[in-house]
């Protein structure tokens, strides 16, 4: 524990079945979460994590039956902080401003919003960056997680905080990923799923941009077989290098041509060893990541997606979804080239209830950040069917 550490005050939240495994995090973590010491967690491939740490953060108040309570899943890169100014400790504003909060579509007047920070992340929950037990960061010896296990996880910070099921479960990207899990794993206790620029399965192509971004952190030689922790030095031109691929796939290639075309980075001549706008463009994303997010953890939850596939040792996708009762929504974008709105298409077909809902927008995958109206939207509807159902039953 930090200096700094023992002067954050502990006032636990009032709410959940063991107070006792509240616990603050540390220093560089957004001081609205606390942490969950959910134990030792059973992982997929084997063996068992011990001590895990979950970065939990809520808005809103827990109906005294668990009732009312909403997971909202961050994506790669992300973190509890779904709504809110960036400040010390949170380097990012909130990824979807304005969706949670009194009124807003996930009015937290009615629900009780929960958000944690995903399993082998770095924002407050046990990752590689994370101390194992011998005091020496994880690095290396962290091991693989899946994004069943990352679900399985979130599973014991529900069973903590006494909720028996969500209301709904909703995310984009890796957060629809386990929003998707969670309807395949736990469908008696997700009522409603919103699974937003996802997929049933990582697909070839996601896949082999995922390897293009583990090796270029790999190949630096600062990563140290990924025990770089105690080095004082990260790799951060492989993880830079990694988000200026991630973040092209990220993007429409229209969008970039609008946007930038073949102009020169202001007061740069790319005939001369300057830059084009793009370029720059991806540099400043790649010094943001690399200024706030850990390598390993990039690495550990890039391969989790890659691995992502709910029909895994269940009969299939489709299986899975034919026998999920509850609400689901899939929306894709239509920009989108890292996760293609067929993909969307396939796994609502595979429900076989609805189709899937159009996020219309020129910004490629990341549309799922930016037209947050659209998604506000959804959810909206969602909810209201939701709250109706409610209203028929207890009316
Ligand atoms: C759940 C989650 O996914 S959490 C993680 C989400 N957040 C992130 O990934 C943070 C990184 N940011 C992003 O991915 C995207 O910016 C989004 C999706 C959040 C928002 O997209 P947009 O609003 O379209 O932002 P855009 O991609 O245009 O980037 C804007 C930035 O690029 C900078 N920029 C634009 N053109 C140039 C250029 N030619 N040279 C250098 N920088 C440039 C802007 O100054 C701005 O900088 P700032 O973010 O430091 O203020
Ligand atoms: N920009 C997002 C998109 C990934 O899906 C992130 O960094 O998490």
């Amino acid at each position: 524990m930090t200096l700094q550490d023992r002067h954050r005050p502990l006032t636990r939240p009032a709410y959940g079945r063991r107070p006792e495994c509240w616990v603050p995090l540390g220093a560089g973590t957004n001081p609205d979460a606390f942490g969950l010491r959910v134990g030792s967690v059973p992982l997929e491939t084997g063996g068992l994590l011990p001590d895990v740490v979950v970065a939990v953060q809520t808005w809103g108040t827990l109906a005294p039956d668990g009732s009312n309570a909403v997971l909202v899943e961050h994506a790669l890169t992300g973190d509890t902080h779904v709504v809110g100014p960036p400040g010390p400790g949170q380097p990012t504003a909130g990824w979807w401003p304005g969706l949670v909060g009194p009124g807003a579509a996930i009015d937290t007047d009615r629900w009780f919003v929960v958000a944690t920070n995903v399993l082998g992340g770095c924002r407050g929950t046990t990752g590689p960056a994370t101390e194992a037990a011998d005091g020496q960061p994880w690095g290396s010896r962290f091991p693989e997680v899946t994004i069943r296990d990352q679900v399985r996880v979130e599973a014991l910070v529900a069973d903590l905080l006494g909720i028996p099921a969500w209301a709904l479960v909703i995310g984009g990207s890796m957060g629809g990923m386990r929003a998707a899990e969670w309807v395949a794993t736990y469908p008696d206790r997700t009522r409603a799923a919103a699974v937003v620029a996802a997929c049933g399965a990582a697909t070839a192509d996601q896949i082999a941009w995922g390897q293009a971004q583990t090796l270029a952190i790999e190949q630096d030689p600062d990563w140290r077989g990924g025990d770089y922790h105690r080095s004082g030095v990260s790799p951060d031109q492989g993880l830079g290098l990694a988000r200026r691929i991630a973040h092209t796939t990220y993007r429409s290639a229209p969008e970039l041509e609008e946007r930038f075309g073949r102009s020169p980075q202001p007061g740069e001549d790319p005939m001369r060893g300057g830059r084009f706008a793009v370029e720059s463009y991806l540099d400043h994303h790649a010094r943001k990541l690399s200024a706030r997010f850990d390598a390993g953890s990039y690495v550990t939850l890039t391969r989790a997606m890659a691995t992502h596939d709910i029909g895994r040792g269940r009969g299939g996708i489709a299986k899975v979804l034919r026998r999920y009762t509850g609400d689901l929504v899939v929306a894709g974008v239509d920009s989108d080239r890292l996760f293609p709105l067929e993909l969307s298409q396939q796994l609502a077909a595979a429900h076989g209830r609805r189709p899937a809902a159009v996020i219309e927008s020129a910004h490629g995958h990341d549309g799922f950040l930016v037209e947050v109206d659209q998604v506000a939207d959804l959810v909206s509807g969602q909810l209201a069917r939701l709250a109706s159902r409610h209203h028929r039953r207890v009316g």
